[in-house]
């Protein structure tokens, strides 16, 4: 007949090192599995060999497994501005790829549930995420960036016209999702400074706010507003990042400036906050970055401007 030391044989072969508290009533087995680390397809892979494994073994009728996982403290950072196309969702995209190479467990929530956008610059359209239980598992793709945005839950090109009250419940179920140890959620926030915003902040307190701004005098009275908004929410800004700055003529190489110079890096010396760095005009970056190939993946020129912030990023993060 089985005993416990057979059982823990048994265990050692398929979750060596993941199991404790083993007990043996009446052919009825039941321990504790230690899933820290896995995705939900190794835990659910992991549970079905150890439930296979033990009732292999003589006499034995049922196997109950608890699962634990060491909790991962999650920190949000949310990336913020006050109007819309200003560039939020491409710098959000090489933000979270730039922090990754840097050695963060990065996450994107795609929380501008009105213009989604994640999935296209993730490069993973279409594809629905699944759900285990009442918990939406976000969706992988080829940058190890798992992403959750109401882009995956609605059909292409439908559009999404909610009132307030069931774009906050969505978005509750994009950040409430089994990130599994995802230590680092971006959240791409929606343009403006409406409720969905402020109680998603109030209820899920980001450790951080990024601010994007194109340089002109217009986006800046915009990113002031957004500032307001995180600072009633009583969210620390991390700093502004300027957008769209200095056009390089791929022609003739001409720098010019379109929206103006410097009036992000200006506007953040006034109120008082760290400037975080700015990204060129360049078209390359539209074309690879909505073409789902963001250039902070690769050793491009125009990534180079990506990873500079996501260091200094990095280094807020470091001294909280
Ligand atoms: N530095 C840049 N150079 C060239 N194009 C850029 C740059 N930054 C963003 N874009 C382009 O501008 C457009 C708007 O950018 P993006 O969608 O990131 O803005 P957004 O602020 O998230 O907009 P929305 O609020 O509508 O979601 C995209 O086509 C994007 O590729």
């Amino acid at each position: 007949m089985t005993d416990i030391s057979m059982i823990e044989a048994a265990l050692e072969e398929v979750a060596s090192g993941r199991f404790s508290a083993v007990r043996l009533d009446e052919g009825r087995v039941s321990l504790v599995l230690n899933v820290g680390g896995l995705d939900v397809r190794d835990r659910g892979q992991i549970e079905i060999a150890v439930k296979g494994k033990l009732r292999e073994l003589d006499g034995i009728e049922k196997v109950d497994v608890v699962m634990t996982a060491e909790k991962v403290e999650r920190r949000l950072i949310a990336v913020g501005s006050g109007k819309g196309g200003v560039g939020k969702s491409t710098l959000s995209t090489n933000l979270a790829i730039a922090l990754k190479a840097l050695g963060h467990k990065v996450g994107m929530v795609d929380a501008d549930i009105y213009g989604p956008s994640q999935p296209r610059l993730l490069n993973c359209e279409g594809r629905k995420p699944e759900a285990e239980g009442k918990q939406l598992i976000p969706v992988p793709n080829e940058y190890d960036i798992p992403v959750l945005s109401m882009g995956h839950l609605a059909k292409p090109g439908q559009a999404i016209a909610w009132r307030g009250p069931m774009a906050g419940k969505a978005l509750e179920q994009l950040i409430d999702a089994h990130w599994g140890d995802t230590e680092l959620l971006i959240v791409d926030m929606p343009p403006g400074t409406g409720d969905v915003q402020l109680s998603m902040m109030q209820n899920h307190k980001p450790v951080g706010a990024l601010i994007v701004s194109t340089p002109q005098d217009l986006a800046l009275m915009d990113a002031v507003r957004a500032v307001d908004l995180f600072e009633q929410a009583q969210i620390p800004i991390i700093g502004m990042v300027e957008n769209m700055a200095g056009y390089i003529c791929p022609h003739c190489g001409e720098v010019s400036d379109p929206f103006g110079a410097g009036g992000a890096e200006a506007a953040a010396k006034t109120m008082g906050m760290a400037f975080m760095g700015r990204v060129p005009l360049d078209i390359e970056i539209r074309k690879s970055s909505d073409g789902g190939t963001p250039p902070a993946y690769s050793e491009s020129l125009q990534g180079k401007a990506f990873h500079d912030i996501a260091k200094r990023l990095a280094a807020w993060l470091d001294n909280q």
